[in-house]
């Protein structure tokens, strides 16, 4: 029934479309188009996408930032058309944590606690700084935090007050990429200790993956698919997904298209090919990278689609750039793409 509370029911999204620029004689931007959406009470489910396919829309609607042409928008069962922003109840943390400048650390976690008595303000911003991992950091001034420091003060603050959601939009794109990791499991361990619902803005697979319990994929205004990461990365629902998720190539299969993933080709030396059982293929070494404690190989392979370049991992030795190798695949890092044939 509209308007009836059902408490614990959570986010509920249904069929909404955002608009920019529409008025007599022009369409306009859909940049959200007939999206439903759903995140339990509890739940954390990161919004993924590639720049401009309108997740910052969506979020934005969500909050009350920006109107619903057509669509509803609704919390434990109630309709939120016309609930103005700060009637929502819901936090909002975005990349520039936007802190108040004139305030120590203290003051800005305490920012949405005003109406509560001094002694539990002071307790609650206590809690909050230990939990975001700043315990006696109350008194230190805005200017004197790195990066890092500032975005878990800007969560600390959105938490404070128990949002009954947290809408989360890139906190972590300006930091760079060590910091960023760290954080995002950080925050999933914050958001986990206090229950909080949230929906977690990223253009960033890893961070989304860390970070939340459903992924959902977006495509052009339009979602592509909605899983849990491990459910996602194991069967992506189509060829546009697994490429976004970083699959990098596509070949025949009998049920549909088999999407070979980072992780999905190995170089091999002919004895270790032939003892893998699988058809090795020739590939040239045109480079080779150190990450994350194992080598990259990158190679000029036609696994089947034509000659294409793509990265292995070495199994053995480090081969030289030029040298001929044997590529094979490695079946734990590859996917089906179901009903796809091309
Ligand atoms: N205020 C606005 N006025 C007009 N068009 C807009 C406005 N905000 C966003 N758009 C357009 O809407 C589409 C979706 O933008 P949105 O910011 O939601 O995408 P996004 O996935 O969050 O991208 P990014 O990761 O780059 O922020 C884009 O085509 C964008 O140019």
């Amino acid at each position: 029934m509209a308007g009836r509370r059902e408490p614990g029911t959570g986010l509920s999204v249904r069929d909404v479309v955002v608009r920019y620029g529409q008025r007599r004689g022009h369409a306009g931007t859909t940049a959200v188009d007939g999206v439903s959406l759903d995140v339990a009470a509890g739940e954390v489910l990161a919004l993924l996408g590639p720049s401009g396919c309108g997740k910052s829309s969506l979020l934005r609607a969500v909050a009350g930032l920006e109107p619903v042409a057509a669509g509803t928008v609704a919390f434990d069962g109630a309709d939120l058309a016309g609930v103005p922003v700060h009637r929502r109840g819901f936090g909002l943390l975005f990349q520039e944590g936007q802190l108040f400048p004139h305030r120590d650390v203290a003051g800005n976690v305490a920012y949405g606690l005003a109406d509560r008595p001094r002694a539990e303000r002071a307790e609650r911003v206590a809690e909050l700084l230990a939990l975001v991992g700043l315990d006696g950091f109350g008194a230190r001034q805005v200017a004197e935090l790195s990066g890092g420091e500032k975005q878990r003060v800007a969560l600390a603050r959105a938490l404070a007050p128990r949002p009954r959601l947290l809408l989360l939009d890139e906190p972590l794109s300006a930091l760079d990429r060590g910091l960023r990791e760290r954080l995002a499991v950080e925050i999933r361990a914050v958001l986990h200790a206090t229950r909080t619902t949230a929906v977690f803005v990223t253009h960033d697979h890893d961070e989304a993956f860390t970070v939340a319990d459903r992924v959902a994929v977006m495509s052009a205004g339009r979602l592509a698919q909605v899983a849990a990461p491990e459910e996602l990365w194991r069967a992506p629902a189509t060829r546009q997904v697994a490429e976004f998720l970083g699959y990098q190539t596509f070949l025949p299969h009998d049920d549909g298209l088999l999407a070979v993933g980072p992780a999905g080709l190995r170089v091999v030396d002919g004895a270790s090919g032939a003892a893998t059982g699988g058809e090795v293929r020739h590939g040239v070494v045109v480079a080779t990278t150190f990450r994350r404690g194992r080598t990259e190989v990158t190679v000029d392979a036609d696994l089947g689609a034509g000659e294409e370049r793509l990265v292995a991992l070495a199994d053995g030795g480090v081969p030289a750039v030029d040298d001929k190798v044997g590529v094979v695949l490695d079946p734990r890092g590859c996917a089906v793409v179901p009903g796809q044939h091309r």
